[in-house]
């Protein structure tokens, strides 16, 4: 699907909100030119964007918005000046709730999202919450913006967007977590740096091409690894026995609890 109006992404040159342009405009889905993107030093974000307007003015990029996605970090959205009204309200930011969003911003159409960095290649998948008044013709943009950046989801509730914050949102970073554990190990061991690097990365990227197939189902592939009983069992039986599922929920807990600790006025 091709977007014909107008989105303005305040906090547009930073990391999120200039991936998510550039997924859009890279995608075919939007025209650059009907992008709009605001940022506080002026300055264009790491990614190119063709065709899309820069500025500092978030009452210009308002005016010349149908749709306004807000891509602040969560203590900047407090000190937000900008008048939504009437328009389409996306939000990518962790913590603050659809009612704060409506209050400051005066917008009733309101999306919550949690993307995550993997938009900036355009494998990002992101969960979207749309309150009531969201049109079901805003909601088919949301999709295709979301689409744009890898793939979107709607849930039913914005407590599964709060949740979502570590699982979708936080969780993009776990494999790179994983991949040092290795390289750490590897280095403990003695192996060059070098080589220790390429092999975990590899096997770390390489290997999730094993579950990406959508009705592919992971307990059933560690099941098929354990009920092998070599050194795949040995390595995770271990794991499993010194408590990664537990690490993992306490590391997604943190996240969701940062987020409504950043939703709070201080
Ligand atoms: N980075 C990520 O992977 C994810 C980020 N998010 C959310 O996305 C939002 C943005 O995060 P990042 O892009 O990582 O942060 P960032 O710091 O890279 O970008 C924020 C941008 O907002 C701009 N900004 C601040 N106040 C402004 C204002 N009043 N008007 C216009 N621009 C303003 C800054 O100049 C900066 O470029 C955050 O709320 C974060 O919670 C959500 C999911 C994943
Ligand atoms: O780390 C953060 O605060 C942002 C929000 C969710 C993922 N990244």
């Amino acid at each position: 699907m091709t977007i014909e109006a107008r989105i303005g992404i305040v906090g547009g040159n930073g990391w999120l909100g200039n991936a998510i342009a550039s997924a859009a405009v890279s995608s075919g889905t939007i025209d650059g030119k009907n992008l709009i993107l605001s940022g506080r030093s002026g300055k264009r974000g790491a990614l190119d964007v063709p065709g899309a307007v820069h500025t500092r003015d978030n009452a210009e990029l308002a005016e010349k918005s149908d749709i306004i996605v807000l891509s602040v970090r969560p203590d900047d959205f407090a000190g937000l000046n900008i008048d939504a009204s009437g328009k389409l309200v996306i939000s990518v930011m962790a913590g603050i709730a659809a009612d704060d969003i409506a209050a400051r911003t005066g917008a009733r159409r309101i999306v919550r999202s949690i993307p995550n960095a993997a938009a900036a290649i355009r494998r990002s998948f992101t969960p979207w919450f749309a309150t009531p008044d969201v049109l079901d013709s805003d909601k088919r943009i949301v999709q295709a913006l979301f689409d744009a950046c890898g793939e979107g989801a709607e849930v039913p509730q914005e407590a599964h967007i709060d949740y979502c914050v570590g699982l979708t949102g936080s969780g993009a970073a776990f494999p790179a977590l994983l991949a040092e554990a290795m390289i750490a190990h590897a280095l403990s061991q003695g192996l060059p740096p070098d080589f220790a690097a390429r092999a975990a990365k590899g096997v770390v990227a390489g290997a999730s091409q094993l579950f990406e197939d959508r009705d592919s189902d992971t307990s059933a592939i560690v099941q098929e690894m354990i009920d092998y009983r070599g050194t795949t069992a040995a390595a995770l039986q271990t794991m499993l026995d010194n408590g990664i599922k537990h690490t993992v929920a306490l590391g997604l807990e943190a996240a969701a609890a940062k987020a409504a600790a950043l939703g709070k006025p201080a």
